[in-house]
C-alpha cells in the first residue's frame, strides 16, 4: 500500500483544541468533496477549501510505497526529542489514504496521532485525536470524536444541526475569503449567544507560520 503526500512540514498547530502544540503535518494529495482545480470550486460540494491539495510537489512530498517509509519521512521531520511527538495528518482529505499500518507505525515511533477529517469516513480506532470538520451537502459519517470544527457560516449547514454529536469540544472557526472579517464578528456572536461553542481561529495565518 502506498501513500500520496503533498507536504510534510513541522509547525505549531493553529487551530482548535490544539493550538500552540509542535506538530508535523503531513499533508495527503487529494479529496472527495473537491478536486483542487480552481475550474472545479463553484461546482464542488466543499466551494471554500484554503488549501492546495494538489501534487507531491510541497516540501517533503512525493511517493511512498509503504507506511514505514512514511512514519520515517514524519520522524525525520520532527528532528528532535522522543518526548511530546505529535503528528497530525491532514489534506485534502486525509482519510481516503490513512490507514491503521501507518498509524501503527507513527505511533511506535513515539507519536500521537491526529486527523483533519471532512467527516464522509469513519475514522480508524488507532487514531488518538479526532477533529471533524463538517461540510454542508456531504454525509457525515463521523458523528463523534474529539473535536467538532465548524467553519462559519455555511449556508445549509447551521450550529444546530450538529451541536448535540458526541464531540468533547465545539468550535466555530471564521469562514477565511473575502468575507473574513464579517464572519469573524458573526461567529463571535454566535459563540456569546450559544457558550457550548468556542472561537477557534486559524493563528499559524495571524502570525504568519506555515
Ligand atoms: C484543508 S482542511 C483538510 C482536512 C479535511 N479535508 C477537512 O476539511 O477537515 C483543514 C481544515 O481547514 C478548514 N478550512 C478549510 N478552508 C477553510 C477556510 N476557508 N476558512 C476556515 N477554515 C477552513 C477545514 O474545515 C478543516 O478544518
Ligand atoms: N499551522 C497549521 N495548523 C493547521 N491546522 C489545521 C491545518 C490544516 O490545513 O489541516 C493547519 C495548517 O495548515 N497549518
Ligand atoms: S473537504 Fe477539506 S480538503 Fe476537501 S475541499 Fe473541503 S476543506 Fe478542502
Ligand atoms: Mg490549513
Amino acid at each position: 500500500m502506498g501513500y500520496v503526500v503533498k507536504e510534510i512540514f513541522k509547525t505549531l498547530q493553529g487551530e482548535g483544541r490544539n493550538a500552540g502544540r509542535a506538530s508535523v503535518f503531513c499533508r495527503f494529495v487529494g479529496c472527495n468533496l473537491w478536486t483542487g482545480r480552481e475550474a472545479d470550486r463553484a461546482g464542488a460540494v466543499c466551494k471554500f477549501c484554503d488549501t492546495d491539495f494538489l501534487g507531491t510537489d510541497g516540501l517533503g512530498g512525493g511517493r511512498f510505497d509503504d507506511a514505514e517509509a512514511l512514519a520515517d519521512a514524519i520522524e525525520a521531520c520532527w528532528a528532535g526529542a522522543a518526548a511530546d511527538r505529535f503528528v497530525v495528518f491532514t489534506g485534502g482529505e486525509p482519510l481516503l489514504q490513512l490507514d491503521p499500518t501507518l498509524l501503527t507505525a507513527v505511533r511506535s515511533r513515539g507519536f500521537t496521532a491526529a486527523v483533519e477529517t471532512n467527516g464522509t469516513i469513519e475514522p480508524p480506532a488507532e487514531l488518538d485525536w479526532v477533529c471533524v470538520s463538517p461540510k454542508a451537502g456531504a454525509p457525515l459519517v463521523a458523528r463523534r470524536g474529539d473535536e467538532l470544527k465548524l467553519v462559519f457560516p455555511q449556508p445549509g449547514l447551521m450550529p444546530d444541526a450538529v451541536s448535540g454529536l458526541d464531540f468533547t469540544h465545539f468550535w466555530l472557526q471564521p469562514m477565511d475569503g473575502p468575507d473574513r472579517v464579517a464572519n469573524t464578528a458573526a461567529a463571535v456572536a454566535h459563540c456569546l449567544a450559544h457558550p457550548q461553542w468556542r472561537l477557534s481561529l486559524q493563528t499559524h495565518k495571524l502570525i504568519g507560520i506555515p
